[in-house]
């Protein structure tokens, strides 16, 4: 009560002073928020200071207007996380120490949901990214398929093309072959034609000149014969003329005897005549070489004659050699028109081939053209599929730059994120070092029909500021007993509104912290209720179900910047300082049988010994440790440990847990990105209902496990204690769950304890003496020496 009061009027101080040092705050805000750039799209920041002008105590009213508005700078983020309360000037200014802690924590909270809008952005900005990045990809890859499609398309076209082409250019080869053979031919025919011509036209023209010689020997032999004849004329008129001259020589010679008869007439009439005589002599003489004359010429004519005759057989020879030889010549023209005939019928043929050649080249002509085009259409179209394929090369070049635009973009942003995970750590670290490192939850159950019908609540929840949701009151014997705690859960707190407030604590162990969440109560005040819930019901499930499922989830979430976890879960009770493997398959054997002292064994290696390793890993030997990769496998195990634990204590006839439950998740964590390694611990502990010696009335062995259990709580509620104090010296070793959970309690391990308590009159008591043992342990956590709480030597009392 009175550490209430004091607490108020050190807040209401805190209050006036601190405006002065929120005055400088706001100051340095501004300067920082001067020099800093507006965000792009992003509205104006408004200065810190400005909040920190508005009630500091009315932190929720502040945050849904101002968590919007303050931006941070790595700086600003830095200089509040290293920022230290000064604590040399407020020694033993505890008010003041808590307003600035207060304050302290609400501007690293106004960070931290600064920090968390950021990160929101950034995971948006990185899942717009991402889905860019993929529809992009999709895009690209549904690109390259149709390109792929379209080249192999191309490509089976182009092939089919080419055997086409080389089909046709093997049909144009062998045309083109049979072409130059049939040319070839023709030329052959042609020449031998032509050969044919000119021995036609030679024979022809040898016709020609025979025939003109034919013609010239014909005409010689005409005018031999002419000449033969006019010889035979002559020769006749010769002949007419020799007989006219022998007539006249007959006459001469008539004449001459009468010219004798008369030259004896006149010989008589001699000397009369003989001059008629002379004269008859000389005409005598005359006529006789007339008559030489005409013997010559006749012996001429018969020479000339004899030549004709001979130039006429000359010339019948040569006309009868002509005409052999034009009988010759005749028959081998014959000879020759039956070649021309025949070499005719064969260049006919050899022309009606040539025609069908030249309209088979013809059509393969008007063929090949059609190829030709087709082939020229076809490789504009190949042209066309390369400028398509060009340009979807360029499409799919672009998309590929897009794309390593985008993964670069992604790869900066992923820096980004994992750099703000860090920063987030060390917020979510520093925040809950802030809360404190141990806290304190108290739980009240609601009244059940068991607890009687018609009975009023001994519990009360104050309404004032400053114990809203913090504080308790419990009544007993018509006395109010208040108590503050880290946070107060009232009997209509939902499992889901527990869970929201331990949820930062699992998210601590998935950052590499040791956690240790205890539920520690009267039997019966819901301790198991608040760990392990009605796990089948999705909205009573507890927080263990809860925290496996969240780190699950969270770690699923976490894939994306490149972390993998690994988790191994065990589950063991200990009663009575016996260890028990719940999750053993052979339930004898799970039971730790070895003597021990103090919870340690006192020779030699035993099943169920707990070892520590210097990096801290705590080992039970022979328990089952088993890899759990999903939320359904933990549930299994859950159940499983549920039932054995039931088992359990069946055969011990128990109807409440007399034992400790411990759940313990290991996590190691890596990032392959960052190469970051971590290993955090998750225990989960359903403490044994404490009970009072006064009211248990056991005796005998009753007595002994009762006492055992106290214990071992006072042990925990020790060591806690020393935790909090942070004592060099800390008792682990006092019982078996304290030395067990040695390495996670302390130093940055962060301990939570859940105070769970019942409202119905008959337990008011049992209550009370858990409220008072809490509050010794809340006390410590808040620097509150342990005596001047009261509440410890009661709570000793009670439980030890
Ligand atoms: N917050 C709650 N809301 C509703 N029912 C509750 C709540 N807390 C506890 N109960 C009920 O109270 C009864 C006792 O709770 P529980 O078994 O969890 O107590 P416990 O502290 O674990 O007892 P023990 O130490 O004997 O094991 C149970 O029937 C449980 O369902």
């Amino acid at each position: 009560m009175a550490s209430r009061v004091e607490k108020k009027s050190l807040r209401s101080f805190s209050n006036k002073k601190g405006s002065a040092e929120e005055e400088i705050f706001s100051d340095k805000r501004r300067r920082i928020g001067s020099e800093r750039m507006e965000r792009p799209g992003g509205r104006a920041r408004a200065p810190l200071g400005a909040l920190n002008k508005t009630d500091a105590n009315d932190v929720s009213s502040t945050n849904a207007s101002d968590c919007t508005s303050v931006d941070f700078t790595k700086e600003e983020v830095e200089a509040l996380l290293n920022e230290k309360i000064n604590t040399k000037e407020n020694r033993y200014d505890n008010k003041k120490k808590m307003d600035q802690m207060g304050d302290l924590i609400k501007r690293l909270k106004l960070c931290l949901r600064w920090f968390k809008r950021v990160e929101e952005v950034h995971i948006q900005d990185k899942e717009k990214f991402q889905t860019d990045l993929q529809s992009a990809e999709n895009k690209c890859l549904h690109t390259e398929n149709e390109m792929n499609i379209k080249i192999a398309e191309l490509d089976e076209i182009i092939s089919n093309l080419r055997v086409t082409i080389s089909s046709l250019e093997e049909r144009i080869a062998k045309e083109e072959s049979d072409k130059l053979e049939a040319i070839a031919c023709y030329r052959k025919e042609q020449e031998a034609r032509s050969a044919a011509e000119q021995m036609q036209v030679s024979v022809s023209t040898e016709l020609e000149r025979v025939r003109e010689e034919k013609s010239a020997a014909e005409r010689k032999a005409i005018s031999n014969e002419d000449l033969y004849k006019r010889s035979q004329e002559y020769n006749i008129s010769l002949q007419q003329y020799n007989s006219r001259l022998q007539s006249d020589l007959e006459t001469t010679n008539e004449a001459h005897k009468r010219l004798e008869t008369e030259k004896a007439t006149i010989v008589e009439n001699l000397s009369n005549v003989r001059g008629h005589n002379k004269a008859l002599q000389d005409q005598l003489a005359s006529l006789k070489a007339s008559q030489d004359e005409a013997a010559r010429q006749k012996e001429m004519l018969a020479n000339e004659n004899k030549c004709l005759r001979e130039d006429l057989k000359q010339i019948r020879d040569d006309r009868d050699h002509k005409q052999l030889q034009v009988q010759a010549l005749t028959g081998e023209v014959a000879k020759y028109k039956e070649y021309t005939g025949k070499s005719c019928a064969q260049l006919d043929t050899l022309m009606i081939k040539t025609n069908a050649l030249e309209e088979m080249c013809s059509s393969q002509r008007d063929q090949i053209n059609m190829l030709q085009q087709q082939l020229i259409a076809e490789k504009e179209r190949l042209k066309m599929a390369d400028l398509s394929a060009s340009e979807t090369r360029t499409v799919f070049e672009d998309q590929k730059r897009i794309i390593h635009e985008l993964q670069e973009r992604l790869a900066e942003k992923e820096i980004q994120v994992i750099e703000g995970d860090k920063l987030r750590k060390k917020l979510h670290n520093t925040i809950l070092e802030l809360k404190g490192n141990i806290r304190v939850f108290c739980r009240v159950r609601p009244l059940l029909p068991d607890d009687g019908p018609g009975i009023d609540m001994v519990v009360s929840y104050p309404t004032s500021t400053e114990a809203l949701d913090r504080g308790i009151e419990l009544l007993q014997n018509g006395q109010k007993y208040p108590f503050t705690f880290d946070k107060v859960f009232n009997h209509e707190a939902s499992q889901q509104d527990v869970f929201i407030e331990i949820s930062q604590l699992v998210q601590s162990a998935l950052d590499g912290y040791k956690v240790c969440i205890f539920a520690y109560g009267q039997t019966g005040s819901g301790k198991t209720y608040t760990m392990m819930g009605r796990p089948d019901a999705p909205d009573l499930k507890g927080l263990i179900p809860r925290s496996l499922e969240q780190i699950f989830q969270i770690s699923q979430t976490l894939k994306d910047q490149g972390w993998t976890y690994k988790m191994q879960a065990s589950v063991l009770e200990i009663y009575n300082e016996t260890i028990r493997d719940l999750l053993s398959s052979n339930r004898s054997s799970g039971i730790d049988s070895i003597r021990t002292e103090n919870g340690v064994p006192v020779s030699g290696k035993q099943p169920y010994t707990i070892m520590h390793d210097v990096n801290g890993n705590t080992q039970v030997s022979d328990l089952t440790i088993k890899s759990v990769c999903s939320a359904n496998e933990i549930s299994d195990l859950l159940q499983q440990a549920a039932q054995s634990r039931s088992v359990g204590r069946t055969h011990m006839n128990e109807q409440s847990s007399r034992s400790h439950f411990v759940f313990t998740l290991r996590i190691s964590g890596n990032n392959e990105k960052t190469g970051q390694h971590v290993q955090g611990v998750l225990n989960l502990i359903d403490l044994a209902g404490s009970e009072r010696l006064s009211r248990s009335g056991a005796t005998g062995e009753r007595l002994k496990e009762t006492q055992a259990i106290n214990k071992s709580l006072s042990s925990l509620s020790d060591v806690i204690f020393a935790l909090a104090k942070k004592q060099d010296h800390i008792p682990f070793r006092n019982s078996k769950l304290t030395y067990l959970l040695q390495p996670c309690l302390g130093g940055d391990s962060k301990t939570l304890m859940f105070v769970n308590i019942s409202p119905d009159p008959s337990s008011s008591g049992e209550s009370l003496c858990s409220l008072r043992f809490a509050a010794g342990v809340n006390a410590c956590e808040i620097g509150i020496p342990r005596r001047q709480t009261s509440t410890r030597s009661f709570d000793s009392r009670s439980i030890t």
